[in-house]
């Protein structure tokens, strides 16, 4: 199969430390043995860290988003570290990049691309342009819920969501650099219209990215009506 895996930055660098890049980098490599994968790698604390900076200094937010954008591509360097020759060592910045690349048999690892959306969105789009047959997508939390888990304990996980839901859902979230909390709208559109499978679950437990490529089921589904 032709996989997209998003990896939060709030999973790799939590921790500011190698293990999270360590631990992805052995599985992938063990994917990669039956699989095409292309990797996203979204900016985490640290991409927060500099967007405040920058726009305390004065920056509009596309200015934002762009050292934003850097700060995802320096992460995608770090995870080429980590997967040294099983990896493609150079990093696309567009997807006719990525898909240039992928010509080698190699893992691709990517971050952003251009302002206005996240690396959710980059993954969404990759996915579509690649032809991808599954999108996988690791964040923080266990899923989907019905708000926000780390603020509301009567949250619930949701185990099946259509695109249109989930477009409605995030209909009135912020959409400011390093804002793009749990999933932008751009990145639903393209799974909406490509019909691309696509499944949201926790990285902090990696093997859920060896579940979602079997098939388990685990986190939220993104299906279509
Ligand atoms: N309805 C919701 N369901 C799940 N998580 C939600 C929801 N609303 C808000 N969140 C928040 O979204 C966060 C996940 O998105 P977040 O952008 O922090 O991380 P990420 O997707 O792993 O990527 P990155 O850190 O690279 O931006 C969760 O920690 C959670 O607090
Ligand atoms: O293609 C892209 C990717 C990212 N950005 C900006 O960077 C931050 C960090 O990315 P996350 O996926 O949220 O970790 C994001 O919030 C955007 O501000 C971008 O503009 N374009």
């Amino acid at each position: 199969m032709k996989i997209v895996i998003a990896i939060g930055g709030s999973i790799l660098l939590k921790e500011y430390d190698c293990k999270k890049f360590q631990e992805y980098s052995a599985i992938l490599k063990d994917l990669s043995t039956e699989h095409e994968l292309f990797v996203v790698v979204g900016g985490g604390k640290p991409a927060r860290e500099y967007i405040n900076v920058v726009r305390d200094l004065g920056a509009g937010e596309a200015q934002c988003d762009d050292i934003g954008i850097e700060v995802t591509r320096i992460n995608a360097k770090l995870m080429l570290s980590a997967l040294g020759d099983a990896a493609y060592q150079r990093v696309p910045h567009n997807f006719q990049e990525a898909l240039e690349f992928s010509a080698t048999g190699k893992i691709i690892v990517m971050g952003g691309t251009e302002p206005a959306h996240s690396t959710d969105a980059v993954s969404a789009i990759l996915a579509e342009y690649i032809q991808a047959d599954k999108l996988i997508n690791l964040t923080s939390v266990d899923g989907m819920y019905t708000k926000d888990p780390n603020k509301f304990d009567d949250a619930e996980l949701v185990s099946e969501i259509t695109a249109t839901e989930l477009l409605n859902f995030l209909s009135d979230k912020d959409v400011k650099a390093g804002t793009y909390e749990f999933f932008d709208t751009t990145a639903v559109q393209m799974i909406k219209r490509s019909d691309l499978e696509t499944v949201i679950t926790n990285g902090f437990k990696p093997e859920n990215l060896i579940k979602a490529v079997n098939g388990e089921t685990v986190g939220t589904k993104i299906i279509n009506e």
